[in-house]
């Protein structure tokens, strides 16, 4: 899956739907080629080789045991969070995945994160807010960071800076399993290598599409709107629950209603 992440950046592969992020510091700095200039590869789903990660029984086996057995594979991602450029912009804010997700039940929904290598504090391990998971879904928004911030990576506005933390330290090949109502983050990378996670969202495919607006996902609703318009040329008529419904791919069960 490594290699296949080097193919991809070096554009040696051609991956349909896949959005490939670039931190938002070395987006606007010099010319940087290659797996360097890559922060994180979204909706693979297309990607044979990567995909496979998703279907590996291993996981799968803990997966049913939140979803049942119809499983979707809602969202896919690779990190490879670069070292950080002294903005401070390779941190991820702390936040609930469920604020991204026009979809319930909460419980039915389970992320899966492997750490492709070692992973620690100085590298910038996942960070969590441990029983978080059984509170609500917070208000997010785009944290007022003076370095900047990366397309989307909102934050949970007010959570209590006193709550305990754990930090999740791993090796390589260790793969946690999280509540989308989980409050977590990752902190900055301050070593030279790049670190690299994949991890995928699954649900439950009897799970049900919620409308955002007037709730405090009505944001990012919005903003995933204008990038689908921007980046595929739809208009307003698709709508935040059709780009999940579209990326959306069946890994076990039948597809009932996601
Ligand atoms: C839908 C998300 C679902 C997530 C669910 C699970 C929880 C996941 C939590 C997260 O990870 S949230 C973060 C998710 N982030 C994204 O989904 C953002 C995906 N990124 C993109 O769509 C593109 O990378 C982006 C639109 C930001 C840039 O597009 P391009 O690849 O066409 O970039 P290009 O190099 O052409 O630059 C275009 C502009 O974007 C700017 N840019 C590039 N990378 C950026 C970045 N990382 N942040 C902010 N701006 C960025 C760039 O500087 C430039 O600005 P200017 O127009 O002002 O010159
Ligand atoms: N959808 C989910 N995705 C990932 N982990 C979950 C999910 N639901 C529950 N868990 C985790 O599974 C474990 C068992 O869940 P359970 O609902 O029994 O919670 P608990 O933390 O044991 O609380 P309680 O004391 O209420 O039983 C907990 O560690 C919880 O964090
Ligand atoms: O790998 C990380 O830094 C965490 C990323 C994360 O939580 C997310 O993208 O939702
Ligand atoms: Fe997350
Ligand atoms: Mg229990």
């Amino acid at each position: 899956m490594v290699d296949e992440f080097e193919h991809i950046c070096t554009r040696k592969a051609n991956v349909p739907g896949l959005v490939v992020m670039k931190d938002v510091t070395i987006a606007k700095s010099e010319f940087v080629e290659g797996e360097k200039a890559v922060t994180k590869l979204q909706d693979f789903q297309e990607d044979p080789e990567l995909f496979r990660y998703c279907t590996l029984p291993q996981i799968l086996k803990y997966v049913e045991c939140f979803t049942g057995p119809n499983i979707m594979a809602m969202h896919t991602m690779l990190i490879n969070k670069p070292p950080d450029t002294g903005k401070k912009t390779s941190r991820h804010p702390m936040h609930q995945d469920l604020h991204y997700f026009p979809f319930r039940p909460a419980d039915r929904i389970v992320c899966s994160w492997t750490a492709m290598e070692k992973v620690h504090r100085e590298n910038g391990c996942l960070v969590v807010l441990p029983g978080s998971h059984r509170g609500t879904l917070q208000e997010h928004d785009y944290p007022e960071w003076e370095g900047g911030v990366n397309k989307m990576y909102h934050g949970v506005r007010n959570y209590d800076p006193g709550h305990p933390r754990v930090h999740l330290e791993m090796e390589k090949g260790d793969t946690v399993f999280f509540h989308p109502l989980l409050i977590h983050g990752s902190g900055m990378n301050q070593t030279e290598g790049f670190r690299k996670a994949i991890s995928c969202h699954y649900a439950s495919s009897d799970c049900y599409y919620i409308d955002v607006k007037g709730t405090t996902q009505e944001n990012i609703g919005n903003e995933v709107k204008e990038l689908a318009s921007r980046k595929y040329g739809v208009d307003d008529t698709v709508s935040f629950q059709d780009t999940w419904a579209l990326r959306g791919r069946l890994v076990k069960g039948d597809r009932t209603s996601l």
